[in-house]
């Protein structure tokens, strides 16, 4: 999984015309495995309440037979199911990969409704942020016309922040606005 991310976060920064040796292998990474417990009781209700995820990118393997997790569409406000796909890998853009790519990349609102009355797993893969430095564009992404749009943050404080202030949906990230 560290392989695949560490692939899949390079790939996005050559997207972007960021050539050379990138540094993600060094970044850390967080692995975890979500349970989701749902009865009849929770049928209808939220299993996940909306969030961004902080890092900079998520692999997510979704539960092959149960869905729920539903990505806002920004420009229709509405939210969208992203029903499972067998054999796929899911990728999604945090926090830290808006600041990163100065806006290039966006944050993807997301949340997990409970559709049915049985259990939910899934398995994510985060990619975090720079080791000890702080998040921070290149200057590849960085000019007149692109001006630096977030001041440069640490990752852990950043991460406090969002617990602190319980802003998980993006409004935190608004706050490293530069
Ligand atoms: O369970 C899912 O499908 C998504 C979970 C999620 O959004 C997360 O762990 O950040
Ligand atoms: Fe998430």
């Amino acid at each position: 999984m560290h392989a695949l991310i560490v692939d899949v976060a390079g790939k996005v920064a050559s997207s972007l015309g960021l050539e050379g040796g990138h540094p993600f292998q060094d970044w850390p990474c967080q692995f975890r495995i979500n349970r989701y417990n749902y009865t009849h009781d929770t049928v209808g209700s939220s299993g996940v309440q909306i969030h961004t995820d902080s890092g900079f990118l998520t692999v997510l393997q979704e539960d092959d037979c149960v869905g729920g997790l539903e990505v806002l569409d920004p420009a229709a406000g509405e939210f969208v199911p992203v029903d499972p796909l067998p054999g796929t890998f899911l990728v999604n853009i945090g926090d830290v990969g808006a600041a990163w790519s100065n806006g290039r990349l966006h944050t993807v609102k997301h949340r997990v409704q409970c559709v049915a009355p049985v259990p939910r797993i899934s398995i994510a893969m985060f990619l975090l942020a720079p080791k000890d430095d702080r998040v921070c564009a290149p200057e590849a992404f960085v000019d007149a016309e692109h001006p630096r749009r977030f001041k440069p943050f640490n990752y852990d404080d950043y991460r406090k922040l969002r617990l602190s202030t319980g802003e998980r949906a993006g409004e935190a990230l608004a706050r490293m606005a530069a």
